[in-house]
């Protein structure tokens, strides 16, 4: 096999907040938002790579990252072999002629006033195209004119619509315009950054055609980013799955479909509308817990707070369901966010003792299922709590109910279809494919909760956008609020 086009290693990007000249002043510390946090990625030649996850999971500034849009905090990149990091000048020039994105709204950091054409050939001149007058006569402009006229009817728009603005166009039809603008320059490689997001369903379909056919026919590479798993399954060869600045999976397509491995995998899979009627009654449970900041993110496995496999330590029998509970009070109790006072005030009488408030604790986290020792040690924890110690009590908890899974991280292994799960052995054999994939779990998630899904699910900017193929349509969708990248 030849080398990937794209290998990403280690890449960590830190947005720096409190880092003002005036916050230095003051003397206040800066805090650190890991929005990418040690990714490993290759994609290989000809390829589409989905990279899918939720909102804020840091998908758009890992394409942005490894494009040299946004400086890098640590880590490589490497395309076609040359290390993209340390390039500057010319060598960086060519890489940005090579190397393209395609964002969710492509008009959304342009100047409103440049027209459709404008915008298609803005690289060309960028770039000093054409690099000779043409032979026949044509200015210079005329030919990056007649370029961006030949680049517009090839993403399926008309030349003469080339002095048009873009609020002329529906949403579909602005996405064309975005394309035609990065194919502009022959690239190789194109980073896809939501490309379908705020379309419509039927106006989704045309242009991920549409990018199927243009990878064929000029022989490109995509990152396809995207939180819609139901989108990438048609368009990817293979999916690296992203939460909190890092990739928790990657595998082919069908793999990552059919024998998902990473319960946060699962989640996201059973988020996706299920088009078969049979599916469609099917129990699911939201997942708890809030998405953890990236200023802070959790200790070991990121997704441990809402994750339902959570593995109990050894010698501790407890259900899933349960387990899970008595995790969620604790996070609460660890990270702060646990508010006695607003316990008391919900109690029919605020001045009530201790029992009252122990009960309405119980209920408001679903503990009383829980029996034997496990619940010896809640019980005490609650106690601890209503004494307002709320330190001593998350330390009660942990003291029994410390998992591997806050402890240690889990690795992501080097492997075709690999899970970063304490679920799945480190130092196992082949891997088959099968979920656990010659990796066997090393502890039966008991799943008496039902599989999961997620709430709150993002979605950009759904407003509907029919009238693709007709001309002057405006529906004002397709914005998503994303500033320009850093030069
Ligand atoms: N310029 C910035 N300064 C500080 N934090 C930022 C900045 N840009 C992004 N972030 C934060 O970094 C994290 C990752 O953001 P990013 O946009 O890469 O995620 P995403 O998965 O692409 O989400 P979305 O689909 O909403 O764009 C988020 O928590 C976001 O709030």
């Amino acid at each position: 096999m030849t080398d990937p086009l794209v290998r990403v290693r280690d890449l960590r990007k830190y947005y720096f907040e409190d880092d003002t000249l005036l916050d230095r002043l003051l003397g206040r510390e800066p805090t650190s938002v890991k929005a990418v946090d040690g990714v490993d990625l290759a994609v290989e030649r000809g390829e589409t790579l989905g990279l899918v996850g939720e909102s804020g999971c840091g998908k758009s500034t890992t394409g942005e990252t490894l494009l040299r849009l946004r400086e890098a905090t640590e880590g490589s990149v490497e395309f076609d072999g040359e290390d993209v990091l340390g390039m500057s000048g010319e060598e960086l020039r060519t890489f940005r002629r090579r190397a393209q994105i395609v964002f969710q709204d492509p008009f959304s950091s342009l100047d409103p006033r440049m027209t459709v054409g404008d915008v298609v050939a803005e690289g060309l001149s960028i770039h000093g195209l054409p690099e000779e007058s043409p032979a026949d006569g044509r200015s210079d402009h005329e030919w990056r004119r007649d370029r961006a006229k030949e680049l517009l009817e090839r993403v399926g728009l008309s030349a003469d619509q080339v002095d048009r603005y873009p609020h002329e166009f529906s949403g579909g039809q602005r996405q064309r315009v975005g394309i035609a603008r990065a194919l502009a320059l022959d690239p190789e490689f194109v980073v896809l950054d939501e490309p379908v997001s705020a379309l419509d369903v039927s106006v989704q379909a045309q242009i991920l055609n549409l990018l199927d056919d243009l990878q064929e026919e000029y022989g490109l590479t995509y990152l396809f980013i995207a939180h819609d798993l139901s989108v990438v399954r048609h368009i990817c060869d293979r999916v690296a799955v992203m939460y909190l600045g890092e990739v928790v999976e990657t595998g082919p397509t069908d793999a990552i479909f059919d024998e998902p491995k990473h319960p946060y995998t699962n989640a996201l899979l059973e988020s996706v509308p299920r088009a078969d009627v049979s599916e469609q009654g099917r129990r699911v449970d939201p997942l708890s817990g809030d998405v953890p900041s990236p200023r802070n993110p959790p200790s070991g496995c990121r997704f441990r707070t809402r994750c339902p496999e959570i593995i109990p330590p050894p010698g501790v029998e407890i259900a899933q369901r349960d387990y899970r509970r008595v995790m969620d009070l604790r996070d609460r109790l660890e990270r702060g966010g646990f508010d006695a006072d607003s316990v008391r005030e919900r109690l029919d009488d605020p001045d009530a003792g201790a029992v009252a408030f122990k009960r309405a604790v119980r209920d408001e986290f679903e503990l009383d299922g829980i029996a034997g020792a496990n619940m010896d040690t809640v019980e005490d924890a609650l106690e601890i709590l209503a004494n307002g110690r709320e330190e001593e009590a998350a330390a009660r908890l942990r003291d029994r109910f410390e998992s591997v899974c806050e402890t240690d991280a889990p690795p992501l292994p080097d492997r075709p279809h690999p899970a970063a799960c304490h679920l799945f052995h480190e130092d196992a054999g082949p891997d088959d494919g099968r979920p656990g994939g010659g990796d066997g779990p090393i502890a039966e998630p008991d799943l008496d909760g039902g599989p999961a899904t997620m709430i709150g699910h993002p979605a950009a900017g759904e407003a509907p956008d029919d009238g693709d193929d007709s001309t002057d349509v405006t529906d004002g969708n397709g914005a998503d609020g994303r500033g320009s990248p850093e030069p």
